[in-house]
């Protein structure tokens, strides 16, 4: 069985089936994307995947285990994290503090212990902190540590998010749009990150309007269009698919017309 399995997940907002039988699937190490025209649904599969939506019909099987009915902080403890189309840092807190915010999720002590300040608790905090900073080491933020978030260079706030992520102890990544917003020389540091974090054995699902940077970097690629899956496979057989273009294009003329 595949690291995350899929199978025929729905989502319906009263009327609108925003999410209609999509089924994928993702091995270990792999980088996979999820691409589509505007509300093709592909923010709502990772809301589900999350479990900020709870799913009409379906299941999400993740590293052998069903998680399609737990709650968004049993998801990220089970192992998946992610970051948002816009970024969401605590741009008052220093760049240590908003990734120590990600290992809070696998805090042991109690309260009273860290109310009195155990010698647990303190080993423990002492603990974050060293692995806060070696996570910003990793992706080259260290130099950063003591500084605002909100003074970060935009691709470097958006690194940080996936830090934050990463902090969390997941083993799978989930990102949505990381490149949006970014001038070519950021889409290509930024692919070259995402890169490395294959390499160190991370798994991603990524959601990207940027086709050079999906193009490039995904082993996989599914297409949904309307909340329906309408391809998948390779990059290059996705960039000479008919339906796919069809998808893109056919959206894009009606645009057009509605001008
Ligand atoms: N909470 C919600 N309530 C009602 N409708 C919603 C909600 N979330 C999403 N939708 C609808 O579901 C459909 C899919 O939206 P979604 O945001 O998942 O698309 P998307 O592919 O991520 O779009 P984009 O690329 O523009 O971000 C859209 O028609 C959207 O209006």
């Amino acid at each position: 069985m595949a690291y995350l399995q899929v199978n025929g997940i729905t989502k319906r907002f009263g009327g609108i089936v925003a999410v209609d039988k999509v089924s994928f699937e993702v091995n270990e190490g792999e980088i996979v994307s999820i691409i589509g025209p505007n509300g093709a649904g592909k923010t709502t599969v990772f809301n589900m995947l999350t479990g900020v939506y709870k799913i009409d019909e379906g299941e999400i099987i993740f590293d052998g285990k069903p998680i399609h009915n737990l709650k968004p902080q049993q998801i990220v403890k089970s192992g998946i994290s992610r970051t948002f189309q816009n970024i969401r840092l605590f741009q008052d807190l220093r760049v240590v503090e908003n990734v120590l915010v990600g290992t809070h999720i696998r805090t042991k002590y109690n309260l009273l212990e860290s109310v009195i300040r155990s010698p647990k608790f303190r080993k423990e905090e002492d603990e974050k902190v060293f692995r806060a900073i070696e996570i910003l080491k990793s992706i080259g933020l260290d130099h950063y540590r003591d500084d605002y978030a909100e003074n970060l260079p935009y691709g470097d706030q958006r690194k940080l998010e996936i830090a934050r992520a990463i902090a969390t102890g997941a083993k799978l990544i989930l990102l949505d749009e990381p490149a949006a917003g970014m001038n070519p020389q950021e889409s290509e540091e930024l692919l070259q990150f995402i890169r490395s974090l294959k390499q160190k054995g991370y798994t991603i699902i990524m959601i990207e309007h940027d086709m050079s940077v999906v193009m490039n970097i995904s082993d996989r690629i599914y297409v949904i269009d309307h909340g329906k899956p309408i391809a998948s496979g390779l990059p290059a057989e996705i960039a000479n698919n008919e339906r796919v273009i069809e998808a893109y294009l056919g959206r894009g003329r009606k645009n057009a017309e509605d001008k």
